[in-house]
């Protein structure tokens, strides 16, 4: 047994020391793995806490990353905004008041108050979109409020152009107080005050005028006067701002009016500021709560702080309002003639007619005027300075670059003192002329013969263009055209500025115009010859309201600002014309007809000189238009009609030329010394230069005719103060003989006697007598003399005397009761129609009134009337 218990035991040792054994090795294993584990666990911790570390870094830096971008951003942002309120608010809208000045502009801005209060540095404007988009109502500190209210208006005054913001102030409480400081402004009515009971007629008004400007304006086309701007640049109204301080209570009607402007006006460009009256929220209107510091709000940026800018200094609200007051009253700007100009030059037919615009009607949209069968001829009338001459240039203008000269020509004749149709011909600093100028006239105002002359001319070319449309069987130019379309038919225009001057003097030339317009008035329409006739004042012009067909046939009228009587006698619409406006009707000046129109600046010779060269240098032909100037002396050597004067085989009969008519053609005054009695020419008058002048033009006109021995020259010259120039004269002729005082008896004896003998003369004989009411030599002279005068002419001996009074050549020819028929031509200088009478026809006397260098020429044998002449200077 022991055995076994000691086996047993041993069994049980060896059970223990196994199990002993495989504690300690499970005890091992464990402490190992525990050791492990909290190696582990060490590790973990120390990773753990690592990353965190890294982590929290990370964190940093992203944070701080998220941080910069933030500000970055933002300070983009604020950067844009601030950027996009410059944008918003240039100029007058947003500058700061240090800096500030009127910077007009045709479209509308958002209007700074003050800065938004962003949690960053960046300085971002509060701008009020007011102007063409709504209304501002201000709360709050009424002080703080008032300042607001007067940058507003400051700036919308400055980003309009001048007169473009107008200003009607309500103010019951303080009577206009709360605006006094844009005062400046009233005169020029910027600025219009509404009396403490005037609130409801107001609101009524701007109604009225919201309706009218949906209806007549924006005409269904544009839903806002915004939307107009931007399609066509033009700004046909002005905006209205109505600001009403302290209102208090409104009447209900007053409440509706209002509602009603707050909804309907902004597009109409009719805005309200308020100040101190309760207006419920609604859209477009700007809500500003004014206060001191950073308390200030604006609807528009919510919960935002607004610190708003002070109000702006008085100085520069003064300099400010004056200026513009200043600008409106000085009138709108010049449009530029180019407005009125085609795109391609020269490319209309005038058959039918010639349409051209005159200029812009409010609403910007270009006025065509037309003259044709209907209306034919055209009245302009405008008080002085009104720029009726302006109007005609434009008006020339826009029709000379629509129409080449083969579709139109001008006839133009100023009457006023001054030479301002003279551009259109060549000048000596300007050598370029307006193709379709046919004639020019200036300076015609004493010499209203010259504007019979053109009505002559206009009337036979009337003859002329009547006769051919007879031929081919029509009745007006268009159907000529058409039927010789080889033939030249421009249409017509003839121009007279101040023409009541050629209708002045009650006088033969009055009748006789007067007589030639109504016919060509009557007649012209349908030959495509048009008048257009302007004066300073139509309303006193009697030969023209004395003939009502006349005016009639003048259905175009046109009136410049404060034209009296050129419209229909209720007519009013000139007197309310802004400057540089003209209303153009078609119908006489009915009120239906009228049409405003705002004239571009023409007559600005730079403006004008672009075109005329340009069309200049695709003129047809190189005729320059005749120029008529009443200023200038002639020349003999210019005269067409002198320099076809050649010496002939056979000499007809000599002609002598005495000076240049006044007529479109510049002839030169005739008469023929045929050998026949009393073909003698007497020069009569005073004054010395200009009888020389005339006796040296016929002279040399004569000599141009013979060879040099064909005629003899004997001059006489018993007046000292012709001496120069009658040996001047001698001087220029050939084989000329000279006499005076001493030995006149040689040449007067010698005349005489050949003038009595029965054989003719071989050859002419011209005797020039200088002052031959100083004959010498008593009455044997004076015999001599009187029997060259009449039986002379028949031997070919002709006297070409000066006489220095028409008593005195009468005493020549024997006295009162003698004939006068040895003159059978004269020309009279400072001698008055009534003296003259002795040797005029019948028993009238010319009518004509002595002036410096013009004469009276009268040929017994070819006229039935005088006709004033212009000596040729005595140097030609
Ligand atoms: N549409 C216009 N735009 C700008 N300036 C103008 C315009 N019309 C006229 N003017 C200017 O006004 C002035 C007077 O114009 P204009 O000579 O045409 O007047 P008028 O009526 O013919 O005067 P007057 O009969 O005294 O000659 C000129 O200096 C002219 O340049």
């Amino acid at each position: 047994m022991p055995d076994s218990t000691s086996q047993q035991v041993m069994d049980i040792r060896a059970g223990l020391s196994h199990a002993l054994g495989a504690a300690s090795t499970a005890l091992d294993a464990a402490r190992a793995g525990y050791t492990r584990a909290v190696d582990r666990l060490r590790r973990v911790t120390e990773a753990a806490e690592a990353r965190r570390h890294k982590v929290a870094a990370a964190r940093d830096t992203r944070l701080a990353e998220i941080d910069q971008q933030h500000k970055t951003d933002l300070a983009a942002y604020a950067e844009a905004a601030a950027a996009a309120a410059d944008r918003a608010a240039p100029g007058a809208a947003g500058d700061p008041w240090d800096d500030w000045q009127p910077t007009p502009h045709d479209q509308a801005a958002e209007l700074r108050i003050g800065r938004l209060l962003l949690p960053h540095p960046e300085d971002v404007p509060a701008l009020v979109p007011l102007l063409d988009r709504g209304h501002v109502v201000v709360r709050g500190d009424r002080a703080t409020g008032d300042e607001v209210v007067a940058g507003l208006l400051l700036r919308a005054l400055g980003t309009a152009p001048p007169g473009g913001v107008q200003i009607i102030g309500y103010d019951p409480e303080h009577l206009g107080g709360g605006l006094a400081r844009f005062a400046p402004l009233a005169p020029a009515n910027v600025l219009t005050f509404v009396g403490p009971g005037g609130l409801g007629a107001l609101l009524d008004d701007l109604t009225g005028q919201v309706r009218r400007i949906n209806e007549t304006v924006l005409a269904g086309e544009y839903s806002s006067l915004r939307e107009l701007n931007l399609a066509t640049h033009r700004r046909p109204e002005p905006w209205r701002i109505a600001v009403l301080l302290g209102v208090g209570e409104l009447s209900r009607a007053e409440q509706a009016h209002l509602q009603r402007l707050l909804r309907t006006g902004a597009a109409c460009g009719v805005h309200l500021v308020i100040q101190g009256m309760p207006v419920p929220a609604g859209e477009g209107i700007e809500f500003i709560t004014a206060a001191p510091g950073d308390r200030a709000r604006m609807s528009s940026a919510g919960s935002l702080p607004v610190r708003l800018d002070p109000g702006p200094p008085q100085p520069v609200v003064a300099a400010a309002c004056r200026r513009i007051a200043e600008a409106v009253a000085a009138g709108p700007a010049p449009v530029a003639l180019d407005s009125l100009l085609p795109q391609v030059e020269w490319q209309e037919t005038s058959a039918t007619g010639l349409t051209a615009p005159l200029g812009d009607s409010p609403l910007g949209v270009p006025v065509p005027v037309t003259l044709s069968d209907y209306p034919p001829h055209a009245l302009i009338a405008g008080p002085s300075g009104t720029g009726k001459t302006n109007l005609i240039y434009a008006w020339m203008g826009a029709l000379a670059a629509r129409y080449s000269p083969a579709e139109l020509a001008f006839y133009l004749l100023d009457f006023k003192e001054g030479v301002s149709f003279a551009r259109f011909a060549p000048g000596r600093r300007d050598q370029t002329w307006l193709p379709h100028v046919r004639l020019v006239g200036v300076n015609v105002n004493t010499d209203r013969e010259f504007g019979l002359a053109l009505l002559r001319f206009l009337g036979e070319e009337l003859r002329r263009r009547a006769d051919a449309a007879k031929q081919h069987e029509v009745t007006n130019l268009a159907e000529l055209r058409a039927e010789d379309p080889e033939g030249s038919w421009p249409r017509i225009v003839a121009v007279i500025d101040e023409f009541q001057v050629l209708l002045s003097g009650r006088d033969a030339v009055e009748k006789e115009a007067v007589d030639l317009l109504e016919d060509l008035a009557r007649r012209g329409r349908s030959q495509g010859i048009h008048l257009i006739l302007a004066s300073q004042d139509v309303s006193g012009i009697e030969a023209l309201w004395g003939r009502p067909a006349l005016v009639a046939q003048f259905s175009l009228r046109i009136a410049l600002p404060r034209a009296r009587r050129v419209l229909a006698e209720q007519n009013t619409a000139a007197e309310s014309l802004p400057r540089y406006h003209a209303v153009v009707n078609a119908d006489s000046g009915a009120v239906e007809a009228n049409r405003v129109v705002r004239v571009p600046a023409a007559g600005d010779r730079e403006r004008w000189n672009a075109l005329q060269h340009r069309l200049w240098r695709r003129r047809p032909d190189d005729h320059p238009p005749r120029l008529f100037d009443g200023d200038v002396v002639p020349r003999l050597a210019d005269s067409p009609d002198f320099r076809r004067l050649t010496p002939a085989e056979q000499m007809p009969a000599p002609v002598v030329l005495l000076g240049e008519t006044i007529d479109v053609e510049a002839r030169s005054a005739r008469t023929v010394l045929r050998r026949a009695p009393g073909r003698n020419l007497a020069v009569l008058g005073t004054r010395t230069e200009e009888a020389c002048a005339i006796i040296a033009t016929a002279a040399l006109s004569l000599a141009a005719q013979f060879p040099p021995e064909g005629a003899r020259y004997s001059i006489l010259c018993l007046d000292p103060d012709a001496r120069p120039a009658a040996a001047a004269l001698c001087a220029q002729l050939p084989e000329c003989g000279w006499y005076e005082h001493d030995n006149a008896d040689w040449v007067l004896e010698d005349a005489a006697a050949e003038s009595e003998a029965s054989w003719p003369a071989d050859r002419p004989h011209f005797l020039l007598i200088y002052a031959a009411d100083a004959l010498p030599g008593g009455k044997s002279a004076a015999d001599q003399l009187r029997t060259i005068l009449r039986q002379g002419p028949e031997r070919r001996i002709h006297v070409l005397g000066w006489w220095r009074g028409a008593a005195l050549l009468r005493d020549a020819l024997g006295g009162p009761a003698s004939r006068t028929d040895p003159i059978g031509s004269w020309v009279a200088l400072d001698v008055h129609g009534s003296e003259l009478s002795p040797f005029y026809p019948g028993t009238t006397t010319p009518s004509w009134y002595p002036r410096p260098w013009r004469a009276l020429h009268f040929d017994r044998s070819v006229h039935r009337g005088a006709e004033v002449i212009i000596p040729y200077g005595a140097g030609s």
